[in-house]
């Protein structure tokens, strides 16, 4: 058994949830109306109502003390300080740091870090601005217009969704393309549409080793070469973030043009540095410093707040009891605003990453479920689709919605029916609808009994299905900052109570590694007997098609 499930705060836990199943949420809501007010919790613009779970005080309380056995304020404080958390790789984690606006230093192995981050926040200010008033030209003299940021992983979806999802603050100065696939479709559709004169490329890869995105940059400078550029004139059109300074400047980049990224980054918590250039790009300068802000805010709120009134702890509880108690296999973001879309895809990254671990800090293989499946997309979508399984399929899945009270440009018609379509959706997960109700329904039919049976029994639906609901005023930039710094210290407080280290990624660079070997192999560069059978079977179809000449 291991250190986690002989607590006997895990113990009291399966015996709470035990007693909770039989329950249905419908029955506490007819017996104690105040059952919401009692059960939300608000912060940094974020208002959370969780009375749609299947929770009480005393099974809080228990989650509390199980997340205080597992350290948690001690280990949340260690991140926060800059102590080497991700233990794999010796290092510190300090996202956090990058949207510090307080004047306190911060210390990685005896260094104050906090200088590098104000200067590359300037080195964006000042870029950005450059842009957007046309001063930063290209080699002919042209402004440059066109974006193309080329990243992957971390370096592409916390870029990308967040500028997607601020796109009522585009300052339209600039167009920002994202390329990330090595698929050459990707890349030859954007560039196809663009006059590279007026094209600045943008390389995002902390590594510098990402095969996808190294591949792309050539392909970009390829095309920029083609349309008459100089090798000279690379330097007034790619530019890079990256740890790797080395690497970058080997393949091309002009020194002055790299933008820094340090290895306390990790690549899905990067957002906040000078990876979220494309944002500023997009939005200007001063809604990028907001994004920081309201993360910022969140910090504050996770370090401070008690931990009932906490909504990163709060939301982190939730998700273990329903993983651990009642074996929830995934959990899916339904975000009820068209903007947000991208959200369940960013969580998906930061959370499966983070937690998607089967081996404890210590290095023993864990006898309990850790990470979920996340997975979600936008309201009302989902609702003619994949619902519902979560309103009468067998397996539980908790939901979180999301939905901004006011929304850009409002149409009052359509805003009142994508709320009224997100709490009805929530409060039918919650209600469900009993045989009887179903049964009464059919009364008017002429039915044989049995037949009218039969179709009630296929009409009920359990309900008993937990979720969240998290409104906001608007959606600006201060409010997803704080909303996506939530969900990273959501992750932080499952990874504490799992006691994973949810900052490294084996997984992920395993995959790397093989695709690399996979490709000699394709390209006749690796002996047969370096694959398995059915990996060697597939090489040989594809070289039999795409014999290299
Ligand atoms: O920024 P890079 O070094 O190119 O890495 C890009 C991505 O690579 C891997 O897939 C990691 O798992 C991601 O976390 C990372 O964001």
């Amino acid at each position: 058994m291991s250190r986690l499930t002989s607590l006997p705060e895990w113990t009291k836990l399966s015996e709470l949830a035990q007693a909770i199943k039989p329950a249905h949420m419908r029955d506490w809501f007819n017996d104690d109306p105040s059952r919401p007010e009692k059960m939300q919790a608000e912060a940094c613009g974020l208002f959370l109502d969780y009375s749609k779970n299947r929770i009480n005080d005393e099974a809080l309380d228990a989650l509390i003390d199980l997340a205080r056995a597992q350290d948690f304020e001690a280990r949340r404080d260690a991140m926060f300080n800059g102590s080497h958390i991700n233990t794999t790789e010796g290092r510190a984690v300090l996202h956090t740091a990058l949207r510090n606006f307080s004047a306190d230093e911060l210390h990685v192995n005896g260094e104050d870090v906090m200088p590098a981050v104000r200067n590359t926040l300037d080195k964006i200010r000042t870029f950005t601005e450059a842009l957007h008033n046309g001063e930063y030209k290209g080699y002919t003299g042209k402004p440059l217009k066109q974006v193309v940021s080329i990243g992957i992983g971390g370096s592409f979806l916390g870029p990308k969704i967040m500028t997607e999802a601020l796109k009522p603050y585009h300052q339209h100065a600039v167009d920002v393309h994202f390329v990330a696939n090595v698929d050459g479709c990707h890349i030859k559709d954007v560039l196809a549409g663009l006059d590279h004169e007026e094209t600045l490329v943008m390389m995002s890869s902390k590594s510098f080793s990402t095969q996808e995105t190294l591949q792309n940059t050539q392909t970009a400078k390829q095309w920029f070469l083609d349309g008459g550029g100089k090798q000279e004139d690379i330097a007034k059109h790619f530019i890079a973030v990256s740890s790797n300074v080395k690497a970058a400047t080997e393949f091309g980049i002009d020194e002055d043009n790299i933008f820094p990224m340090w290895d306390w980054v990790g690549g899905r918590y990067s957002l906040w540095s000078a990876i979220g250039l494309p944002i500023s790009m997009a939005l200007g300068y001063e809604h990028f410093e907001a994004l920081l802000k309201g993360a910022h805010d969140m910090d504050t709120h996770f370090q401070e707040a008690p931990l009932k009134d906490n909504l990163p702890v709060l939301l982190g509880l939730l998700g273990v009891w329903y993983r651990n108690f009642f074996d929830a296999q995934s959990h899916v973001l339904l975000p009820y605003y068209h903007y947000l879309r991208g959200l369940p895809a960013y969580v998906q990254q930061l959370d499966m990453e983070s937690n998607g671990k089967g081996v404890t800090q210590p290095g023993e293989v864990v006898d309990y479920a850790t990470g979920p499946v996340i997975w979600g997309s936008e309201g009302t979508n989902g609702q003619h689709s994949f619902h519902q399984l979560i309103h009468q399929g067998n397996t539980l899945i908790p939901a979180d919605f999301l939905l901004p009270l006011t929304v850009p440009n409002q149409d009052d018609t359509h805003h009142a029916m994508l709320a009224s379509n997100c709490f009805g959706q929530s409060q039918a997960l919650m209600q469900g609808k009993t045989f009887d109700e179903c049964y009464a329904d059919l009364s008017d039919s002429d039915m044989e009994a049995s037949e009218r049976e039969r179709i009630a029994q296929h009409k009920t639906m359990p309900g008993n299905k937990p979720s969240n609901t998290l409104l906001f005023e608007k959606l600006d930039p201060y409010t997803l900052g704080s909303l996506v710094a939530m969900y990273e210290h959501k992750v932080f407080v499952q990874g504490v109570i799992w006691d994973l280290n949810s900052f490294d990624q084996w997984g992920v660079e395993l995959g790397k590694v093989l695709g690399n070997q996979v490709l000699d192999g394709i390209n006749g560069e690796q002996s047969a007997d370096a694959f398995d059978a059915s990996t060697q079977q597939l090489i040989d179809r594809f070289r039999a098609r795409n014999a290299p000449e």
